[in-house]
């Protein structure tokens, strides 16, 4: 494991899991430790992002290897481009957390293709930057679904019942899959968020120097 003094995070769960919550709660925490951070989030808000989004809602159509070819290029800007890239901010030395990368395209996007495509198609994205960590909330699709209905006026395209199961049963084979290659921190989500914000910062504290 890497001991470093700025870490490159990716949050990853079902839709609900709790992303942006502990994203909130970890960027306080190592703010208050001192360290710079970069929070940000995939789909992004730039152009790619935003017919991204767009399509989630329902507002445009588009075929599921195309959603997979806008999320790959949507990752690459994120990496890279010259004013908010995440290679930049890193080298900046801030501390990103991403809320979702390319184990999301694994899960959502191999849960209507081939995951083994999916995976090729973000080995540039793999190349350029890998986590140090991703940190999986783990929880129950019924769990995800009772806090989406109860928080949210509109639910989006991936957000059914069925739909959230598979993508968690593609997310466990991704991670099998590549075990070798990516480290995996996954953690008990159907929990209170100051509970899964604790096990968060005790992995993450380990990794720093
Ligand atoms: N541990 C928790 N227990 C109960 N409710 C939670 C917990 N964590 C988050 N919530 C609530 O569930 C809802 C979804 O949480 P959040 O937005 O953090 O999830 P998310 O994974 O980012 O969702 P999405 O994938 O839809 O963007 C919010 O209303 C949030 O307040
Ligand atoms: C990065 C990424 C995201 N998705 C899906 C997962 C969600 O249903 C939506 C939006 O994400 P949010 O966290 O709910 O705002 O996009 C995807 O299918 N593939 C991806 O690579």
């Amino acid at each position: 494991m890497k001991h470093r003094n700025n870490l490159f995070i990716a949050l990853e769960g079902i839709d609900g899991s709790g992303k942006s919550t502990q994203t909130k709660l970890l960027t306080e925490q190592l703010t208050n430790q001192g360290h710079k951070v970069y929070s940000t989030f995939e789909p992004t808000n730039n152009q790619i992002g935003k017919l991204i989004r767009d399509i989630l809602k329902g507002n445009t159509k588009a075929d599921y290897r195309i959603i997979a070819g806008l999320f790959v290029a949507d990752r690459l800007d994120h990496l890279l481009n010259e004013e908010y890239g995440i290679v930049k901010k890193l080298a900046e030395g801030y501390t990103v957390i991403m809320d979702r990368y390319y184990f999301s395209s694994y899960a959502y996007q191999g849960a209507h293709m081939d995951i083994d495509w999916v995976i090729q198609a973000n080995a540039m994205s793999a190349s350029i930057l890998r986590p140090d960590v991703n940190i999986f909330i783990d929880v129950a699709p019924e769990i995800s679904m009772q806090r989406l209905h109860a928080n949210r006026d509109t639910i989006e395209l991936f957000e059914t019942l069925d739909n959230l199961k598979l993508v968690r049963s593609k997310y466990m084979e991704a991670f099998e899959k590549l075990k070798g290659d990516e480290y995996i921190y996954s953690v008990d989500g159907n929990r209170t968020p100051e509970l899964i914000a604790g096990d968060i910062w005790q992995k993450v504290a380990s990794m720093l120097t």
